[in-house]
């Protein structure tokens, strides 16, 4: 699955650098700038929630797949932008394979943090 994200994240980088905006998408909201990308990363979440929420009513996945799908494509032209590798949220994942999220939020509490 990883070799997805990071053949993705390769090919976004390669059209941040190199690609013109006329012929490329990334390349066109990477010029954007960050006001635009934010936009549709929030577009995107909001067409995720909806889809969800369809598909608990029919049964039928098929958009919430199609939906998740553009909301981590545009989340990764987001990181990107922000000059961060996605391999670093992969490893943020990975740090917390063995860490329930319950026994990770009391630890935050314990440090003061409230979030
Ligand atoms: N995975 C994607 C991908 N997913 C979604 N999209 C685009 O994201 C846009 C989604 O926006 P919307 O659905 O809101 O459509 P829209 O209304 O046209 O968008 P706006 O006018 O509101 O900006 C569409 O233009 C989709 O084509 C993607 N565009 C590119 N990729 C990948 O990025 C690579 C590089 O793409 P280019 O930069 O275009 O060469 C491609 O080879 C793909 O692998």
């Amino acid at each position: 699955m990883t070799d997805v994200l990071q053949q993705l994240t390769a090919t976004i980088q390669d059209r941040i650098d190199n690609a013109d905006p006329n012929s490329s998408y990334v390349a066109s909201l990477h010029a954007k700038g960050l006001n635009k990308i934010l936009e549709k990363v929030a577009e995107e979440c909001t067409e995720t929630l909806i889809a969800a929420k369809d598909a608990a009513i029919s049964g039928d996945k098929k958009d919430l797949i199609y939906e998740t799908a553009d909301l981590w494509f545009h989340s990764l032209v987001m990181l990107s932008h922000m000059d961060v590798d996605s391999q670093s949220v992969l490893d943020e994942l990975a740090r917390r394979f063995d860490l329930s999220g319950i026994a990770e939020k009391a630890s935050r509490t314990q440090h003061g943090k409230q979030n």
